[in-house]
């Protein structure tokens, strides 16, 4: 093998580097590419330096294979390249010369930081109970999981089923193929959270196995302050070096181009090496627009599980399982009152059992309907439903098959007058419409008329288990 003088490789390293810039892109490059230093050439095996152990690995799963077949076109005197680690190459100048940062390039990713770091703020004027950023790199990496979040306390029913199986098999098989990363997403307060600290808390059980979980939000105030202290390495190895990396709430993500850019790096780096991620989500990955499409693209790729919004049923044995681990009795009929009057995010539901058990415990008397409405009345109010007179009447001509203007006629067969009459009943029971109000939408009739229908209903109902299915069938339509 001819040898070669080293202006010839340091000539042929330029237009390597050159061909790779054009290749990756510059973000790519300046992050990993520029922080190659050339080495010696000993027989025809090149050594080139990297100065941590992290960036070396990476170098090598990513551009190894690339570096390699673009030193043998270069130049035919090297045919292998060895990538080895050298602390003193830490912040060396280029050895690759003319490609050396251009003025903006060397900053480019603290620039983007900064970017993110003021996305960050513009958000947080309009939103201000979020919290303030903490940049403390100090901090241990990832925030301690919740206890009680366990697979115990987490009640299963069928819109949260199949989440709660992936969850399960993760936990029991991490990383295992088809199941990496584990993404994880729905509707707010229901569930996410929990399945994530139940995976994690059920690997740590068993010992030697290192999980960070942290929002996507931490991982990004971490990000910022790691470029803020120059502590960018300490950040990458940190997360790098974990068994199960859990990232919560990621649609927070979007708009944050270079947490994006740092996350998916970190992503693809545990990926391979065999860990497991677990992300969750509002949405799917899919649907996360705004995020990088490469990034949607990786996170759809292992086990994607929706959590469904709560049934009534769910909710039910929710608040039965929650109410039971307390020691207050609460009645059967308050349970159903809160499943029925708080039907969208368990977190509110549970908040608003706690809030009526402190109160009994606080005033010595048994949870009572009455006191669960008097306690709860904001809270109620909040989640009152703003059904429509108008919805109502659709929905009731939908079912029995008749017109919709046979809702304000005078026409009083009973085909079309007993729909009327369970359409103003449940105007009065679904919305907060007065008796003369809800007549003048019904072809402005007298109120007396409207009082009339709905007792009417009411004593029907009573009677005929067949109307009351209906009426209650058409009420659970209107409010879901
Ligand atoms: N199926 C369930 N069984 C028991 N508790 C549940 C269940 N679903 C949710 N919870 C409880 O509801 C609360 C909110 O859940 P969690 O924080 O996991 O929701 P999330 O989906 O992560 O919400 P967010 O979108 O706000 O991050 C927690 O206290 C959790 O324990």
């Amino acid at each position: 093998m001819a040898s070669a003088d080293a202006a010839s490789l340091h000539a042929a390293w330029l237009r390597i580097c050159d061909r790779l810039k054009a290749e990756v892109g510059d973000v790519e490059y300046q992050s990993w590419i520029q922080r190659i230093t050339l080495g010696p050439l000993d027989d025809d095996e090149i050594t080139l330096y990297l100065p941590e152990r992290f960036l070396r690995d990476w170098v090598r799963t990513q551009y190894g294979q690339r570096l390699q077949t673009l030193w043998r076109e270069e130049t035919p005197h090297v045919q292998h390249v060895e990538l080895k680690i050298d602390k003193k190459a830490q912040r060396a100048p280029m050895s690759n010369g003319s490609h050396a940062p251009s003025s903006k390039s060397s900053h480019d990713i603290a620039a983007f930081a900064r970017e993110d770091a003021a996305a960050l703020d513009a958000e947080k004027e309009t939103s201000p109970t979020a919290a303030s950023p903490s940049v403390d790199v100090r901090n241990d990496l990832a925030v301690p999981l919740d206890r009680r979040f366990t697979f115990d306390n987490f009640v299963v029913g069928k819109p949260n089923e199949f989440a709660y199986a992936c969850a399960g098999r993760v936990a029991d098989q991490p990383a295992s193929p088809g199941f990496n990363p584990l993404f994880l997403y729905g509707g707010v307060g229901l569930g996410k959270t929990h399945l994530m600290h139940a995976i994690g808390l059920k690997l740590m059980s068993r010992g030697n196995i290192s999980v960070a979980y942290m929002s996507a939000e931490k991982f990004m105030y971490r990000f910022i302050a790691s470029m803020q202290s120059k502590s960018q390495m300490e950040f990458k190895e940190q997360l790098r070096s974990v068994d199960v990396l859990m990232i919560d709430d990621l649609q927070f993500l979007i708009g944050k181009n270079s947490t994006q850019e740092e996350f998916f790096h970190t992503f693809n780096a545990l990926v391979d090496a065999g860990r497991q991620i677990i992300v969750s989500a509002d949405k799917s990955p899919s649907d996360l627009s705004g995020l990088e499409d490469r990034l949607r693209t990786r996170l759809g790729c292992g086990m994607v599980a929706d959590i469904h919004a709560t049934t009534f049923e769910l909710r039910i044995s929710i608040l039965e399982a929650k109410a039971k681990a307390s020691g207050t009795p609460v009645p059967p009929k308050v349970l159903e009152y809160l499943a029925h009057k708080i039907t969208t995010n368990v977190r509110e539901l549970e908040g608003a059992l706690n809030r009526l058990i402190a109160h009994a415990d606080l005033v010595g008397r048994p949870v009572t309907l009455e006191s669960t409405q008097d306690v709860l009345k904001d809270m109620l109010k909040a989640h009152e439903r703003r059904v429509t007179i108008d919805e109502i009447q659709r929905k009731v001509v939908e079912h029995f098959n008749i017109r919709l203007t046979d809702m304000s006629s005078a026409r009083r067969a009973r085909a079309v007058a007993r729909p009327r009459q369970i359409a103003m009943y449940l105007a009065k029971q679904l919305t907060s419409r007065s008796l003369p109000e809800i007549g003048r939408k019904f072809g402005n009739r007298d109120h007396t008329t409207v009082m009339h229908a709905v007792n009417r209903v009411a004593e029907l109902m009573e009677q005929d288990p067949g109307l009351a299915e209906s009426v209650e069938l058409l009420k659970h339509m209107l409010e879901s």
